[in-house]
């Protein structure tokens, strides 16, 4: 069954206020809304751009969505810092990324604080995108798809199918994070496949067939063609090339099939 792309743009923690705007009306106005039914695009900025987004966005025809980089896996409370489910609906936020690397490797979230913070934004609506990925070393003992996929069911374990019918995995190497070191779309295929298959085995085939799975790791307009032309890759989650409009626009214009004109 054909997945619709869906292309990512995860600022990290980049970007002022004003350059916020800037880069989102610059990135609506570079891609023409004839991809928009082909590709859904998705801009991810840290949570003090969320509301200038959402003014920017909302009630508009661009049909671009955003999303928060991350969520507290509980309701209220005592939590300095933190960040609800229920606060980034109401600012209308689609997407919430869990379980970066960066979250992982930085902050020492483990699986189990990642099922915490997908269940959290399942609870509020937002669809998570549950981040997974090995390091070098895994990956150079050949390791990497069980380690992924360990990973993958650390991070959804418990859950029923109708919430993994809800959700988006990003298989992100790290070792190919921020470096310039892109995966081949051959490796990319092949871990994003066995993420697949572990997905029927969790849900059910029916479910996994309509599961995007994305690809990040140094994605650019160069080699985001071949990466998503890959049978089970669904799109990308893009770091670096996300904070400039025009290569963002390209290749999103390419995961929809088409060239800018
Ligand atoms: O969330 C995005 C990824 O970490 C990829 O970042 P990058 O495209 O800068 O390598």
């Amino acid at each position: 069954m054909a997945r619709k792309p869906l292309i990512a743009g995860n600022w990290k923690m980049n970007l002022n206020h004003l350059e916020a705007i800037a880069l989102v009306q610059k990135i609506a106005f570079s891609l023409p809304a004839k991809y928009f039914g082909q590709v859904d695009v998705t801009v991810i900025p840290p949570f003090t751009d969320l509301r200038s987004v959402q003014t920017l966005v909302e009630g508009d025809k661009l049909l671009l969505t955003y999303g928060a980089q991350d969520v507290s896996p509980h309701d209220s409370g005592a939590y300095t810092g933190e960040v609800s489910g229920s606060m980034l609906a109401k600012l209308g936020c689609t997407f919430v990324v869990v379980g970066h690397s960066e979250r992982r490797t930085l902050h020492s979230e483990t699986d189990e604080t990642v099922l915490a913070k997908t269940k959290a934004a399942l609870k509020n609506g937002l669809t998570p995108i549950v981040c997974i990925g090995e390091g070098l070393g895994i990956r150079e003992a050949g390791e990497h798809v069980a380690y992924n996929i360990a990973q993958l069911r650390g991070s959804l374990a418990g859950l029923s199918a109708d919430d993994i019918s809800n959700i988006v995995v990003a298989y992100e190497p790290v070792w190919a994070i921020g470096t310039g070191k892109v995966a081949s779309a051959a490796d990319a295929q092949e871990v994003c496949k066995a993420v697949r298959e572990e997905l029927a085995r969790l849900a059910s085939p029916e479910i996994a067939a309509t599961v995007r799975v994305l690809y990040g790791g140094s994605v650019n307009a160069k080699n985001v063609g071949e990466i998503v032309g890959q049978g089970d890759v669904d799109g990308a989650l893009v770091g670096g090339a996300s904070l400039k409009a025009d290569e963002f626009a390209t290749l999103s214009a390419i995961a929809a099939g088409g060239p800018l004109p």
